[in-house]
Parts: C-alpha cells; structure tokens; sequence
C-alpha cells in the first residue's frame, strides 16, 4: 500500500499580511501545477486563513486552521466554529496539539469532539498525539499515545483520519531542535498504525501518519525513508518558504 507523502506547515501564531504575502509568493510557482508529488498543507492563524484560500487558489495546496471549537455555534466568545472554517474554504484543521492540549487545557475528549465536528462539517482534522520526556522516560509513550488516539477512535471512527491524518510529535521534540531518531520514531508509528488497525485494518493502511519535532531538510530524508512515516507537519522549519519547500523535495524524492 502506497500512501502519498504529505507535508504539512504549521505557522503558530506566526504571520503578518505582509509576511504571509511574501512566503505565498515565494511558494506559489513550486506549489502550482505538478512540481510537487505530495500532498501540501499550510495551517496558518485563523485571521489570515482567507488570504491563504485566495492566496492558494490556483494551487493544490491544502489550507488548514489550527484549532478549532468544540461547539457548532453560539455564545461562546472567542471561538471559531468548524463550520465557520468550512465556510471560508478551509480544507483542514490540527486538533490537539500539544500545545493546545498543554496550554489551553485540552483533553483527549475535547480533542475527540472537535474531529467529529470538523469532520462533520467537511474539514480534515490532522490528530495530533505524543508523550513527554516524564513520559518517555517512564517508558509509557506507546500508552500514552495510543490512549491518545484511542479517544478519537471510539468517537468517531477511524474515516475522519483516513481523510486527514494522524501526527506523532513527541513533546520534547517540538521547537527544541531535539528529533526522535528515525528509528524511534517508526516504532511509535507502527504502533499507532496497529491501533488504528483495531479498528479497521484495510482503512490503517491507507490512514496517513506524519511525524513532528524539528523536522529539518537534514533529518527529513531519513525520517521520510521509514515504512510508517508518511510525512511531517513542521513547525519552526516552515516560517521561511524557502525551508520549508526543502523539506516538501524531500517527501518528493521518495
Ligand atoms: O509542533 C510542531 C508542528 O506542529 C513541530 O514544531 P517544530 O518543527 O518547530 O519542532
């Protein structure tokens, strides 16, 4: 089973019309056409998502929120329903990241609801899971991470993540410049795919799983060449177009 690769920027709260403008224009003539085989994604903060849907619109680049709320409507301030992401033409959404689920509270069950949500409404939800060093070093990642996705399986199946995906960033991986190994990482992804596989063995091998932590155009490659690793969502590596199509060449020179 060939899963096409898929590379996925996701910005923070990074941006400015002008920035975005920039990054946009610098991308665009690698982006549009056929010169990239994989999939791409750039997730972006919700106020500049229309400028990326327009910006984008003559590529096959995918554009994604990075969050989403976990009601349809109403009187919750602050809050962007997933309908309102659909509604601007937002293709994808990254629910439960770490930071979310660190930061702002987030729970295995608040992540669950939001996949169904956006998937109800015609987003692909990007599920993100992944353990701390505590963690690791307690020798729980595969628990953890598995009871992570387990979450959202037993919401809502396994079809949101065969349209979307699944993302491994092992939380001390992020932002510290500090990657799993390759090795370390397909065994975690491995695992994942037997979950998944729990539930649906054919839909596991066709569900994409992309790793996440300092991904570079260095480690891509070697990360990239694993039988479970389908990808990246790349966070500090992806504020510059240039860095960020490198590591898209990588995924494209499988
Ligand atoms: O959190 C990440 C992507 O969602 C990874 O961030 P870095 O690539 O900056 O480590």
């Amino acid at each position: 089973m060939t899963r096409k690769p898929f590379v996925v920027a996701n910005w923070k709260m990074n941006g400015s019309l002008k920035a975005n403008a920039d990054w946009i224009e610098t991308a665009l003539p690698q982006m549009s056409g056929t010169r990239l085989h994989c999939d791409v994604a750039v997730c972006a903060p919700s106020v500049y998502l229309s400028q990326l849907v327009k910006g984008f619109e003559h590529s096959a680049t995918l554009v994604g929120a990075q969050n989403c709320a976990q009601y349809t409507q109403g009187a919750y301030t602050g809050e962007v329903s997933a309908g309102m992401l659909a509604d601007i033409g937002c293709d994808l959404v990254i629910l439960g990241h770490s930071e979310r689920r660190t930061l702002f509270g987030e729970t295995d069950e608040t992540v669950a609801e939001k996949v169904k949500l956006a998937f109800d409404n015609g987003v692909m939800p990007i599920v993100c899971v992944g353990e701390t060093l505590q963690e690791r070093e307690a020798g729980q990642t595969i628990e953890v991470v598995s009871r992570q996705l387990r979450a959202v399986l037993n919401k809502v199946g396994i079809m949101p993540l065969v349209a979307g995906a699944v993302a491994y960033e092992p939380v001390w991986a992020i932002g510290t410049g500090k990657s799993a190994s390759a090795e370390d990482a397909q065994a975690v992804h491995q695992a994942l795919r037997a979950v998944l596989a729990e539930v649906d063995e054919e839909a596991s091998k066709r569900t994409r799983i992309l790793y996440g932590g300092s991904v570079k155009a260095k480690n891509a490659p070697e990360l990239f060449a694993q039988p479970d690793i389908d990808g990246a969502l790349v966070g500090g590596a992806s504020l510059k177009a240039e860095d960020f199509l490198a590591i898209c060449h990588c995924a494209d020179n499988l």
